[in-house]
């Protein structure tokens, strides 16, 4: 796939895995929209990346997943910006098996919001152009982070869901493809304090064990990932990047 002039919306884009793909993206001459909950952040970050890559090619949106209404208005704002929408990045997540309803309200239902408005916006059978959605899920969906059991089921049902929107009935419908790409252990900020996150703090034993033969890899390689499954990923395919190794198609 060309990247170049192609426009990405990236929610969770301020930091982490987010902030990679997006920089990634500029850098293959693609325009982005980053779309976070964090608006200080997010601006401070778009300037950033503006001053590095041209200030025509960056827009932030403030934007929570869980609220659609104003999800919905990121989207609109991007395309008159930029005129266009190519691609749509559903990646904002959160994990704190505590807070449970919060987490799947953003790991599961923001990704569900994201590929509707996603269809909405860009399917050919709605007037659009067609285009692909790429959703983040995490090594979690294949091997359950026993740690956090309400963390591994929104994973294992963004894996679901991108399967039965990846099938080619939804491709000949629409013009959209959808993928899905599943991190293991990346240095973000995604922990800040693992045992708060913890539905108990006795899980902290299962946590070091989910976590002990895992190499941490950096979010700048989940990035590079990301370009490598925009250029050869089939609609419905399963992407695993993990311990620093190049990503693999994962066939179940
Ligand atoms: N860090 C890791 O080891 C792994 C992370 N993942 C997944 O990657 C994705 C990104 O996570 P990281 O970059 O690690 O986390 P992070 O915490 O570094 O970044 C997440 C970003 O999402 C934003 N965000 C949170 N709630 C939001 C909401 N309601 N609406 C919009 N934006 C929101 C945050 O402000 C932040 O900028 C998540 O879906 C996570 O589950 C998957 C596997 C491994
Ligand atoms: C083995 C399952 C991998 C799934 C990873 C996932 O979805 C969520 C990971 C969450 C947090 C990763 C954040 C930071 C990683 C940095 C250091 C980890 C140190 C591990 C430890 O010993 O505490």
């Amino acid at each position: 796939m060309d990247l170049k002039g192609k426009v990405a919306l990236i929610t969770g884009a301020a930091a982490g895995i987010g902030l990679a793909y997006s920089e990634e993206l500029l850098k293959h001459g693609a325009k982005v929209s980053l779309c976070d909950i964090d608006s200080d952040i997010g601006e401070q970050i778009a300037d950033e990346l503006g001053a590095k890559y041209g200030r025509k090619n960056v827009l932030f949106c403030q934007c929570d997943v869980t609220d659609y209404p104003q999800y919905e208005e990121a989207f609109e704002m991007t395309i008159k910006v930029f005129n266009r929408l190519d691609i749509v990045i559903n990646n904002a997540g959160v994990m704190n098996d505590r807070f449970w309803e919060l987490e799947v309200d953003v790991n599961l239902n923001g990704v569900i919001r994201g590929t509707l408005l996603a269809y909405r916006f860009m399917g050919k059978d709605r007037g659009g152009q067609g285009g692909t959605i790429v959703n983040t899920a995490s090594t979690a969906f294949a091997r359950p982070q026993v740690s956090t059991p309400i963390y591994t089921a929104t994973n294992y049902a963004v894996v679901g869901l991108t399967r039965a929107y990846g099938d080619q009935y939804h491709v000949n419908l629409t013009g959209v493809r959808s993928l899905v790409l599943c991190p293991g252990l990346t240095d973000t900020g995604l922990v800040k304090e693992i045992r708060k996150q913890l539905m108990s703090s006795e899980y902290e034993a299962a946590w070091q064990r989910d976590n002990a033969n895992c190499k941490t890899q950096s979010s700048e390689h989940v990035g590079r990932a990301l370009i490598e499954i925009l250029t050869k990923g089939q609609s419905g395919s399963v992407w695993v990047v993990e311990n620093g190794q190049a990503p693999r198609e994962w066939r179940g």
